[in-house]
């Protein structure tokens, strides 16, 4: 492992001495001249990382295994959920240069899990960050000298709204994207991998997880549960019997962090997109059904034909259109749910295992015992 030299090294150099020499005792002195000082700072320095996005629910559960696993972890976010020993909060906007340089400061890899909620549907909202923004954080990861760049991308940047099985990773990107945000995160991937240069010494991945699911999600569950309370939850759309990927949140984590330690500038996952699944596609309405049932509600029973559906649901975002100067309302079913409740979506990730020895840790079965366990409060009942 090398050490790249960049305007920040010294600082972080003289960071480092300080963290190890403590106290100028003599015996300290002594003790200086064992250790082997720039193979120590490597690995002190490639220990030390910044989650962009830190404070959401992915980005919590990866700084929480960073930890388990010996990682500084440096958040930056817009804003702090949490507080735990041993992160330092950075809270600032992505599209703040200066902002992000002072989190950066000494980090060698750069975890980026940030983006505004895909139910906010915000067109220019969705540009600034996760395109402009994304620029940003690749131009300060640069003057930095931060050496990886692990972004988190989204396997729905090759979905169109019809049927994908098994899809691998050399599908065409979207050209009709199902929405604004997807649209978003295909040019972000874009940048991230088009940044990926070994001669500069900045190396790139990009991290493609499909309906992430577990505890403290918040748009998954609480949505389902909404619906359900609202009575909404009764019917099927289509014939019930499309396949898709719903990936525990704990495979997701072991995706990037494994995607984080392979990449070296020998490794063939250096400028590439990948596929983390649970490797186990579902029924979506089974997997609906296994999380209503275990917080009490009743399974869906009653199918209706796609195409109605989705007629229905393109008409009333039309009207949330043409009425919104007037009133306010956000239809539960979007054109975007209805496809992705009626259609197949599954992806393939036998890339990430070829590559770099990905297998998930966590089965479905468990996953979702453990994500209806942490929800008490959305219980039936409660
Ligand atoms: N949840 C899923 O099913 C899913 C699936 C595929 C990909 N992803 C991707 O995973 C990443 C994390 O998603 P999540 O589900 O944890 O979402 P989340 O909303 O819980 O977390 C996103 C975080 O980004 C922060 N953020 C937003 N705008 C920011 C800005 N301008 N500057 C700094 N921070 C900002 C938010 O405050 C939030 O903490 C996103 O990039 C998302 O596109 C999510
Ligand atoms: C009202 C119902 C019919 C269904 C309610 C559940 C939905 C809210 C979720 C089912 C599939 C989910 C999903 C996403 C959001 C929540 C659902 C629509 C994403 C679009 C979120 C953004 C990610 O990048 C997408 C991805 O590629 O993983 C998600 C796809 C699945």
């Amino acid at each position: 492992s090398s050490v790249r030299l960049s305007p920040n090294s010294l600082a972080t150099l003289f960071r480092f001495l300080k963290e190890i020499f403590p106290v100028s005792s003599s015996s300290n002195r002594r003790n200086a001249f064992r250790i082997s000082s720039l193979e120590s700072f490597s690995a002190w320095s490639s220990k030390r990382c910044a989650v962009i996005g830190g404070s959401g629910f992915l980005g919590r559960h990866l700084v929480e295994k960073l930890l388990g696993k010996g990682y500084t972890v440096s958040v930056f976010d817009i804003r702090q959920s949490y507080e735990l020993p041993g992160v330092t909060f950075h809270q600032g906007d992505l599209c703040d240069k200066q902002a992000l340089l002072t989190a950066l400061q000494g980090v060698s890899l750069v975890f980026h899990c940030a983006s505004p909620a895909p139910a906010s549907d915000d067109k220019a909202l969705f540009q600034r960050v996760n395109i402009q923004g994304t620029h940003t954080v690749l131009q300060a990861c640069t003057e930095a000298g931060v050496q990886k760049v692990v972004l988190t991308s989204s396997a729905s940047v090759v979905f169109e709204g019809t049927d994908i099985k098994d899809g691998r990773e050399d599908l065409p990107y979207a050209k009709k994207p199902i929405d604004y945000y997807t649209e978003t995160k295909i040019e972000q991937e874009k940048l991230v991998l088009k940044a990926c240069d070994k001669e500069k010494g900045l190396l790139t991945v990009a991290i493609r997880p499909h309906g992430i699911f577990g505890p403290r999600d918040p748009q998954l569950v609480p949505i389902l549960v909404d619906t359900a309370r609202r009575g909404n939850m009764k019917f099927i759309i289509g014939d019930g019997s499309n396949l898709v990927d719903f990936t525990f949140v704990d495979n997701v984590v072991h995706g990037l962090i494994l995607s984080a330690e392979s990449l070296r500038p020998e490794s063939p996952i250096c400028g590439k997109a990948y596929h983390i699944t649970n490797d186990e596609p579902v029924r979506f309405w089974d997997f609906m059904s296994d999380i209503l049932v275990g917080l009490g509600y009743a399974a869906p029973r009653y199918n209706l034909p796609y195409t109605l559906v989705y007629g229905l649901a393109l008409l009333l975002w039309l009207l949330s259109l043409l009425l919104c100067p007037l009133v306010a309302f956000k239809p539960t079913f979007t054109p975007m749910r209805v496809a992705l409740a009626g259609k197949h979506h599954f992806y393939s990730c036998s890339r990430a295992k070829q590559d770099m020895g990905y297998k998930p840790v966590v089965g479905l079965k468990d996953g979702i015992r453990r994500t209806v366990e942490s929800y008490p409060h959305l219980r039936h009942g409660a």
